[in-house]
């Protein structure tokens, strides 16, 4: 058995990637899929597409590498997390669309139990905060929804799950009904110190206990699947932000990695005891293995690559990602033009789920480029929020490096903006593809094929460091304009 094969499911595709013996991808299989806005501020997947994407990228990867089930030692799922699907249990179906982790329809009821003064307790058990990003909010706004719901819910008849937790149940055919302990810190249902789901939070959102997963180790055993042909077993599982934790093997306390992918999500390794943020991170659960939890620090932003999507969709002014660092390197440089990307809410460190995005300092001179080098440039000034707010938890004086990956990252002139607003080194390893590579490598060191985490962090390799070049008074002067553009976005 000389493989393992990664399920990236990502927010806006499902990649399939094939590892070698050797840790190295040697085939991929991608799908996009269809997004749904149904209304304002809400966004929505349909979980049925989702399964025949995963179904797809597997069978297409497999089909052209040659590579059979019997040569497959183990699948590791990794997945867009918070995303929420309750199901049922006899049929598998889905109740209804799954409620993606930027939907903001559940502000009002954050703001509900906000006002009641439930959120030091909720912060305090879970490490996170009442905002409409997590799951918790969104089952229980899918059981008072959706007619006789939370009494199927109760009778155990209906079943909740982030999307590795429906992924593994389809897989299984139904058998297994769990999710690992990065997902479940997810969920706003899970005491992350004590690693159970909270009862007390659970009674709170009216979410009965019968349709929870088991929460397990990232790398264990999570079922066999035999929808390929064969029998494989699936050995890990982990949220995406988290897998890229691991595949850029930041394993140590002080470690930092940053993905670009659909939104930015910013993870600093903590070690074994979980910090408590005083700057509006959240504290959440970098990996458990072995019934040990390493916690981490998270600087979650909700639109990255996002914006560059807005730039090809929306705007029309160009035709695919790569072209963003083209355009904006054609901009006037004495422009100040700012963008504030909030699409869908403001997260780490504001959290303002009704702000909405905005643009400042247009001239008649302003065009496509600069517009596109606003919109690269606020996926750095966003950076620099979370940088500015680990450091104050951290502490200043450890000289953190930035590690990134992410879709984005392969954009040289986004990268070179971040090292400079930071004024820091930002290193983009040979391998980018961290998210899968950290699901891949749980799943083989669980069949014992790849090494453990000494081992592993050995193998990373840098692609290409980017040293900041701009002067710290042009830096400051730019991120006090950000500054000013996030309160002005925020007051509108
Ligand atoms: N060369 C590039 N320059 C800027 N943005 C890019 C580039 N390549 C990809 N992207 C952006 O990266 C995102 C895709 O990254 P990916 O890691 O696949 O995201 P996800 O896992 O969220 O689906 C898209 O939003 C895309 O706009
Ligand atoms: O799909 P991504 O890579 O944008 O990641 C989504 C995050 O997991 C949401 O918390």
């Amino acid at each position: 058995m000389t493989h393992i094969l990664a399920i990236d499911q990502g927010t806006t595709s499902t990649r399939a990637i094939l590892f070698d013996a050797r840790m190295q991808a040697v085939g991929t299989a991608q799908k996009e899929f269809s997004q749904h806005f149904p209304q304002e501020g809400w966004v929505e997947h349909d979980a049925e597409e989702i399964w025949a994407s995963v179904l797809k990228v597997c069978r297409d990867v497999m089909e052209s590498q040659g590579v059979t089930p019997g040569q497959i030692a183990g699948i590791g799922i990794t997945n867009q997390r918070e995303t929420t699907v309750i199901w049922d249990r006899a049929t598998g179906k889905p109740l209804g669309n799954a409620i993606v982790w930027q939907d903001r329809r559940t502000a009002g009821i954050c703001e509900r139990f906000r006002q009641a003064g439930c959120e030091d307790d909720i912060s305090a058990q879970t490490g996170l905060l009442l905002d409409p990003y997590f799951s918790g909010t969104k089952v229980k706004w899918m059981l008072d929804t959706f007619p006789g719901a939370r009494e199927r819910a109760t009778a155990g008849e209906l079943l909740f799950g982030t999307i590795d937790s429906f992924l593994v149940w389809r897989l299984t055919g139904g058998r297994v009904h769990a999710t690992d302990a990065t997902n479940a810190a997810r969920t706003l249902l899970f005491d992350i110190h004590q690693g159970v789901w909270s009862d007390e939070i659970c009674d709170l959102l009216d979410v009965p206990a019968a349709m929870l997963p088991e929460v397990r180790d990232c790398a264990s055993e999570f079922g066999h699947t035999t929808l390929f042909g064969g029998s494989i077993p699936i050995l890990g599982v982990a949220g995406d932000q988290q897998a890229a934790t691991m595949g850029q093997a930041c394993f140590e306390p002080g470690m930092m990695k940053s993905t670009y992918g659909t939104g930015c999500f910013a993870l600093l390794n903590t070690g074994t005891e979980p910090v408590e943020s005083q700057n509006r991170l959240l504290t959440t659960i970098a990996c458990q293995l072995g019934g040990q939890r390493t916690y981490a620090l998270e600087g979650s932003i909700f639109i990255a690559g996002a914006a560059v999507q807005w730039l090809r969709d929306a705007l029309r002014i160009i035709d695919d990602a790569a072209q963003s660092g083209e355009l904006a390197a054609q901009s006037d440089p004495n422009q100040q033009v700012v963008l504030v990307p909030a699409f869908t809410g403001l997260g780490a460190p504001y959290w303002n789920p009704d702000c909405r995005g905005a643009i400042f300092g247009l001239t008649r001179n302003s065009g496509r480029a600069e517009i596109a080098r606003a919109a690269l440039e606020s996926i750095a000034y966003q950076t620099r929020d979370l940088w500015q707010a680990m450091q104050g938890d951290w502490g200043s004086e450890t000289d953190v490096i930035l590690r990134v990956d992410g879709g984005m990252s392969a954009s040289n002139w986004a990268m070179q903006g971040l090292a400079d607003l930071l004024g820091a080194p930002v290193d983009r390893p040979v391998m980018q593809e961290t998210t899968a590579l950290g699901a891949a490598w749980l799943a083989g060191m669980q069949a014992g094929v790849y090494p453990d985490r000494a081992g592993f962090a050995e193998t990373w390799a840098l692609d290409r460091r980017f040293e900041p070049v701009m002067s710290a008074e042009k830096r400051d002067a730019a991120y006090a304009r950000w500054q000013r553009a996030v309160q002005a976005a925020m007051a509108f």
